[in-house]
């Protein structure tokens, strides 16, 4: 087995098919572009973080195909002249995105590509896996970031992980809130915070847990947590951390935490944070584990639980309970003209020809819960109609508008630096902070509208009863 690295072949084959139909039919330059957007908030929420984008235009700046790839599909019944050109394959397309970590809403364009057919057929399925699976983390990482106030969130989740994809979602949890990782990997290459504390193996591995403690203490004498739950929490693992706690002090070093992970949290940290306190060790922090997600969390906090640390798993790097994120990636133009794909069902027809989305706002600097989808080229309406209930509308007259889509590759080529991810973390949470509470709700949160300009809805109609003929 080799090593993993993504190269042409991540994609689906049917991608090549069609791409080899259009190189063998003289397509190779026809122009295509392409809308990337979502159906459904995961989650049952108000809103979804867009994650994704810098671990795109990396492999965008990147992508090709190796000799192995080329003979792979040649062997596989693909057509020789075909196959070969691809050894000079690149991605040279323009991509217009809405920036990482923005705040994103149901069945809007939030990435729009442009490139040749072929290029941009091709890069679809890497594209999609890329999107919907950080879009997902990094919007659970903000559900959970929602409940747990400045507390500390670390990833813990790479040992449950959907395969190597605990490194991405490593990557997106940070971007929607967490503040460090336990994966080392994740944290060495996207300059993520790395973390830890130790498992009930290394304290099981001594004879007694004091010594274990101890050990740890004196070769971990930076950020050392101790975990307590391995034989009884009240009765051994805190006293013997708060034994080595006083040890650490006459060496003139502070134990950081220690870690709970099992029982009931609220009434264990209630306990743990006296006995702290009452032998003086007001500044050595509470840490919680097990099962973690965004509803325990809301109910440990809704207690008073005094845990300062949260590590959470499996619910966050998988996504629970919910798979995937629906990305679609939709053609809206090709050779010189719109295209519309119909469906029976309104919602899903989709949008044709090439568009910029503009956030409404208030006066105040949040958003007043409306995004229109317009042409590229139009100005700012005044009006926007509901997609699918054109005689719902919505008057924009007066409202600021900010245009959501920026060009971020042009050509192939990045036309400035991508940010920092501390600053795209930054950025999540400053729009997160724009979006009015009521999007932000659990249960039955106030739907956020998207809704089409005039222009758009009237290009779309004529287009759809052409087809339809
Ligand atoms: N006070 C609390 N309020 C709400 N949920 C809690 C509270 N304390 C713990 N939980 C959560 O309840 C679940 C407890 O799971 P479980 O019954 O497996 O407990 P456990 O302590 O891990 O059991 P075990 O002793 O078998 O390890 C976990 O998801 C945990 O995060
Ligand atoms: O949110 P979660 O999915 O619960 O992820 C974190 C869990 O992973 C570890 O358990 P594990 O039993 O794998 O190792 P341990 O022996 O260190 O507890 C850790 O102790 C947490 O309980
Ligand atoms: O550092 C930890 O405590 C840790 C890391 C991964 C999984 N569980 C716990």
């Amino acid at each position: 087995m080799k090593n993993f690295s993504i190269t042409g072949t991540y994609t689906d084959l049917y991608q090549l098919t069609m791409a080899q139909v259009y190189y063998l039919t003289g397509k190779n330059d026809q122009k295509a572009v392409f809308d990337y957007f979502y159906r459904r908030h995961p989650f049952d929420g108000g809103f979804t973080i867009f994650a994704g984008l810098g671990t795109l235009l990396e492999v965008l700046q990147d992508i090709h195909f190796t000799q192995d790839d080329i003979e792979y599909l040649k062997q596989n019944g693909l057509n020789a002249d075909f196959t070969d050109s691809l050894k000079d394959f690149k991605f040279t397309g323009t991509i217009h995105a809405v920036k990482e970590g923005e705040v994103i809403f149901p069945n809007e364009p939030v990435l729009r590509l442009e490139g040749t057919i072929i290029e941009a057929q091709i890069v679809e399925t890497l594209l999609l896996n890329i999107l919907n699976f950080q879009s997902l983390i990094a919007t659970k990482a903000a559900r959970i970031r929602s409940v747990s106030g400045d507390k500390v969130l670390s990833d813990f989740g790479l040992r449950r992980a959907q395969g190597t994809g605990g490194y991405y979602a490593s990557r997106a949890a940070f971007i929607g809130g967490f503040n460090s990782t336990s994966n080392v990997k994740a944290a060495m290459d996207f300059g993520i915070p790395a973390v830890g504390t130790m498992a009930h193996a290394f304290i099981q591995s001594y004879d007694d847990e004091l010594t274990a403690f101890r050990d740890f203490a004196i070769h971990r004498p930076d950020n050392c947590i101790l975990l307590v739950d391995t034989y009884d929490t009240l009765k051994s693992g805190v006293p013997n951390a708060i034994k080595v706690a006083r040890e650490m002090k006459e060496r003139g070093q502070n134990l950081l935490a220690v870690r709970l992970d099992s029982g009931d949290l609220s009434y264990l940290s209630k306990k743990v944070r006296k006995m702290l306190d009452d032998a003086g060790f007001h500044e050595v922090k509470i840490t919680a584990s097990n099962q973690l997600d965004e509803w325990v969390i809301k109910s440990l906090e809704d207690q008073g639980a005094p845990i300062d640390i949260f590590g959470i798993g499996t619910s966050l790097v998988t996504g629970a309970p919910d798979a995937a994120l629906d990305g679609v990636y939709k053609l809206s133009f090709s050779g010189g003209k719109p295209r519309i794909k119909l469906s029976e069902n309104l919602k899903k027809l989709t949008l044709p020809d090439m568009k910029q989305v503009h956030r409404v706002m208030n006066d105040d600097g949040n958003f007043f819960g409306a995004d229109v989808i317009i042409k590229a080229d139009e100005q700012a309406p005044d009006i926007m109609f509901h997609p699918s209930e054109p005689d719902k509308s919505l008057s924009l007259k007066g409202m600021k508008q900010e245009a959501l889509l920026h060009k971020v590759l042009e050509n192939g080529k990045l036309i400035a630096t991508s940010p920092s991810l501390l600053e795209v973390a930054t950025y999540c949470q400053k729009r997160l902070g724009q979006l009015p509470d009521e999007h932000k709700r659990f249960y039955n949160p106030h739907v956020y509208k998207v809704g089409i300009s005039d222009t758009l809805l009237k290009e779309r109609n004529e287009l759809r009863s052409q087809y339809k003929k």
